[in-house]
This record gives C-alpha cells, structure tokens and sequence, in this order.
C-alpha cells in the first residue's frame, strides 16, 4: 500500500530533506511532483511544476513555512480531492486550522520530521484527522522509508513533541558545537576539536539506541569512580544547571507554537 501520486507543496530544507530520504529508500522518483517556486531543479525522475497543476493528488504534504499557509490554501485546494491526504509538517499548525481549509480531503495528519530524514533515521511523530485504520497503516508504511512513525493519540503534546524531536537537532547541534569549541578555547586545532565532537556524539547515540541501559545509566558506566568524568559531569549536574537548562529551552521552543497556531488562527 502506498500513494502512488505525493505533491510537495513547498520543498525547502525540509522537505527536500524527505524527498531525498524517500527517494533513497527506493521509492520510485515518478510518484512525487513538487511545488516551489523558488526551486531550480529536481531530482531526476521527479515531476517540478511552476504552478499547481489541476489535477488532484494521493497524497499532499505541506512543507511551506507555516505564516504561508492563509494565503496559499485556496491555491493548495485545487490538488486536493476527496481522496487526498494531507500530511502537514508546519510547526504549531493545529489539525482545526488543516479541517478549516481543507474539508473536502480524506484526512488530515500532522507529521513532526526532523532533517534526519534524509538519511532514513529520523522520528517521526503524527497524529491525524479523518484517518481510518487503512489509512494509518498506509501513511504508516510510507513514512518508514525515512525514519520511525510515533503515533499521538491527540495534539496536546504536539508542541511538546516538535520541541524535543523536531526542534532538537539544532539543541544537540548547538551542545556539540559547544564540546567543541570548548576544546578549541583550550588549545585543540578547531577542526579536529570539531571531527572529534560530532565522531563521539554519533558513536555515543548510535550505541544509545542499541543499548538495554537508559542514558542516565550510561552515563554512569562511563563515569570511573574518583575519575575524570565524574569532575565534568558535576560541574554540569551543579545545582541541576544541565537538565534545567535544557527544560526551559524545551518549555521556551513548546510556547512558541502555541503562539504560531494564535498567529495562524488569526490569519486564518
Ligand atoms: N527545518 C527543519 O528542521 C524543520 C522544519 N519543519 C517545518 O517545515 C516547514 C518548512 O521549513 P523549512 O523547510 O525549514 O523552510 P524552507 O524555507 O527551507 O522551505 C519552505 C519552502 O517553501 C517555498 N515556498 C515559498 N512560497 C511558496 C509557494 N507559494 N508555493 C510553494 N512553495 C513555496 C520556499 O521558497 P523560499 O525559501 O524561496 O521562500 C522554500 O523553498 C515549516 O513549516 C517548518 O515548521 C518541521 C520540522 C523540522
Ligand atoms: O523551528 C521551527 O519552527 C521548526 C519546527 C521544528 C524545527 N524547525
């Protein structure tokens, strides 16, 4: 089962980002068109129109930036039908704004990526109007070509969601830019600071993710006794400063989508 016709509306950073990851999955090149009038070229095989074209699609997903959406969903209409699903990627974008101007499609879905999508490795997390429970097995085995699908059974914690896996790519990018530049400051060649940073941060998550152990008990086991690791991790343990730190930096990109769905609603 699979959408044998998928339209990009918009196909930026990360969208191109999906469309790279399907198309490396092997998903055939010929299912996909894409909308963006800013875009040069394609990958070979895909369909670029300089307008939408009138005819409907399997599949729509949304990948412009979300204050764009008011004043393109009359246009976004014209390729769906009552057959079509649209998939939405824009942030703090709420399922009642997607009914509001799409109510003649199939089914709406919320779909939260990250750009680890281009290497099938992403988290996916969805959650969907209108779907029934082919439908779900459908969108389900469509978007595992570019990571793993995380059903919500509703949108309160979306923004929450988005935040930690959507969002946390650029905290993680940030942390491993501190580690090295941290280095740096203190008398390592910036580059292999760098090397060395994003080598560790890729071995420690990839053995993260096969490990039975939490990241907590990992961080133990690397933690020698009276060693040097334990120094380091109470400088950042002082007063719970890391972990806070990092909740107000969740809570902070959360309430910023609470706020762009205001926006939305507001432009609606
Ligand atoms: N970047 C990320 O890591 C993530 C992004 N998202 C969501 O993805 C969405 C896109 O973000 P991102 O890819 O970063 O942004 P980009 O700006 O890279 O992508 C949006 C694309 O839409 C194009 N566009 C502008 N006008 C139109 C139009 N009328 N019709 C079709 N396409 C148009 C833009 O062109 P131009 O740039 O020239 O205006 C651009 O290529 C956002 O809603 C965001 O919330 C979700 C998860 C992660
Ligand atoms: O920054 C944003 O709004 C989007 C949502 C998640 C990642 N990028």
């Amino acid at each position: 089962m699979t959408y044998n016709s998928f339209m990009f509306v918009g196909c930026g950073n990360m969208g191109g980002a999906m469309l790279d990851g399907w198309l490396a999955a092997g998903q055939p090149a010929s299912t996909f068109t894409i909308s963006d009038p800013y875009r040069e070229d394609a990958p070979d095989g895909v369909t670029l129109v300089d307008k939408l074209p009138e005819k409907t699609f399997d599949a729509v997903l949304l990948g412009i930036k979300p204050h764009m959406l008011g004043d393109l969903a009359d246009d976004i209409a014209k390729v769906i039908g009552p057959e079509t699903v649209v998939f939405s990627v824009l942030a703090g974008t709420q399922l009642e704004t997607l009914d509001e101007h799409f109510p003649s499609s199939a089914a709406r879905v919320r779909v939260m990526p990250n750009l680890a999508v281009k290497i099938g490795k992403a988290p996916l997390a969805l959650v969907e109007s209108g779907l029934d429970e082919a439908g779900r097995k459908r969108a389900t085995e469509f978007f595992s070509g570019i990571g793993s699908c995380e059903w919500l059974p509703d949108e309160s914690q979306f923004d929450l969601v988005t935040a930690l896996s959507g969002s946390g790519p650029g905290f993680v990018y940030r942390f491993i830019d501190a580690l090295a530049s941290g280095a740096a400051a203190q008398g390592l060649d910036e580059a292999q600071a760098q090397r060395l940073a994003v080598q560790m941060v890729e071995g420690a998550a990839a053995l993260a993710a096969q490990s039975e152990h939490s990241p907590a008990e990992l961080a133990r086991r690397v933690a020698s006794p009276g060693g040097m690791t334990q120094k380091g991790l109470d400088v950042l343990d002082e007063n719970n400063a890391l972990k806070s730190l990092v909740e107000n930096c969740l809570v902070a990109a959360r309430d910023r989508g609470a706020e762009m769905a205001k926006e939305a609603r507001r432009k609606g």
